[in-house]
């Protein structure tokens, strides 16, 4: 097991919206973060997305070549170029979220991933928190309550991530360690911008509403947005988390409107999941923070503004790379796994207890960078 100590950690994500993968260094003993490096933002091509949105669904033991192929391939390239790194974090695509049925399935080969880059990398994140009877999501909460500390925040803050699906962490900031019972409140609080994707693609081959353009001609339908809160998932009490596209059917509540007032009305449904959200919250957070692509939604952080009592402001607000934290976030949770830390306990992901996630894989003959036996 890795001993405390900085380690330069390399973290990837690629997340809900297919767009592609971000990498970023964390410099971190995964306990505190001591400094930023490098990221890297390594798109996917329309037909890497078609592969991996043909794969959506799917499950270990299905026909998925073609799309390990395609992941492999852009982490590859997105992970090579960072100099000396001595451990990765590789979140892999998620295909499919069923926490109380199938599992969780992210897709990536972490031993192949170490053979090629040379570095050992951490991975599978999530299963071992379902095993354990969590939800396997969000796992950036622990990474949030770093980033609390590392602001120098005194009082319960939240950070919000806008991707494709949302999810909120409510922090408290006084408390020593994120695995101490009231340190961390966190949970998806719906779709985000996958359903406003789906829909700008559908109708004008846009793969998203670019600030809010089309948003801010149309009007948020109140029947539809209604029907939406009806939904039994704003009752379920937190931790909880969600499919990519668990609300697939509220596209069907705008079908018949013009396309301005059909992206109005999901931008306002994404919105009004977050408010929901935000009434979970143990204590009033002096602020929103808000990470992930939405942020750079104006009519989506307005609705935000308008409804709620504290500041909303985008991550860089306080320092911090919007584009970047979940990229960060599992460089962070890698070194954790490293260490034998929890990356996930009551509070976040509703498991029985602290749990440290993630499988390590050592390169073959590779100069050891991390203490302890190998694999
Ligand atoms: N300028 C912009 N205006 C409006 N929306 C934007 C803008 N830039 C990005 N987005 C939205 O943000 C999305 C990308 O967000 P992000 O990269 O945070 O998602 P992700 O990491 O794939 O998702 P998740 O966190 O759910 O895994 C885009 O698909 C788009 O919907
Ligand atoms: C299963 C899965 O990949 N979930 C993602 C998704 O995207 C946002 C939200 O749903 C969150 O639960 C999670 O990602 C973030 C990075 C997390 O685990 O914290």
């Amino acid at each position: 097991m890795l001993k405390a100590g900085r380690i330069r950690a390399l973290g990837a994500m690629s997340g809900t919206s297919l767009d592609g993968v971000d990498a970023a260094v964390v410099e971190t003993d995964g306990e505190r973060i001591y400094g930023f490096g490098d990221s890297v933002y390594r798109a996917y091509s329309a037909q890497e997305q078609a592969v991996l949105s043909a794969a959506l669904g799917r499950w270990p033991g299905d026909d998925l070549d073609e799309a390990l192929e395609v992941v492999q391939r852009a982490h590859i390239e997105a992970l090579s170029g960072f100099g000396d790194v001595g451990l990765i974090g590789f979140h892999g695509q998620t295909l499919a979220h069923e926490p109380q049925g199938r599992g969780t399935h992210q897709l990536g080969d972490g031993d192949a991933l170490a053979e090629a880059l040379r570095v050992p990398v951490v991975w599978d994140f999530r299963s071992a928190d379902i095993r354990l009877g969590g939800e396997g999501a969000p796992l950036a909460p622990f990474y949030h309550f770093a980033c609390a500390q590392w602001m120098g925040a005194t009082a319960p803050l939240a950070f919000l991530n806008l991707g494709g699906v949302g999810n909120l962490t409510w922090v408290d900031p006084r408390r020593d360690r994120p695995e101490e019972e009231g340190a961390l409140l966190a949970f998806d609080t719906g779709p985000a911008n996958a359903p406003i994707n789906d829909v700008t693609m559908a109708r004008r081959g846009q793969p998203f509403d670019r600030d809010g353009a089309l948003a801010r001609r149309g009007e948020v339908v109140q029947g539809a947005l209604e029907l939406f809160l009806d939904e039994p998932y704003f009752l379920r009490m937190p931790p909880k988390s969600l499919d990519r596209d668990a609300f697939r059917d509220m596209i069907a509540l705008v079908e018949e409107l013009d396309d301005a007032d059909a992206v109005a009305t999901l931008t306002g449904m994404s919105a009004a999941a977050v408010l929901r959200g935000m009434e979970h919250c143990p204590e009033p957070p002096e602020r929103l923070l808000v990470t992930g692509g939405g942020r750079k939604n104006p009519v989506l952080m307005e609705m935000l503004r308008v409804a709620l009592d504290c500041p909303v402001e985008p991550v860089e607000a306080v320092g911090l790379d919007g584009d970047m934290l979940e990229a960060q976030a599992f460089a962070h949770l890698a070194v954790r796994v490293a260490r034998g830390l929890p990356t996930s306990c009551p509070g976040t992901t509703g498991v029985r207890a602290g749990v440290s996630g993630g499988t390590i894989s050592r390169p073959s003959h590779a100069i050891r960078t991390m203490g302890g036996g190998g694999a």
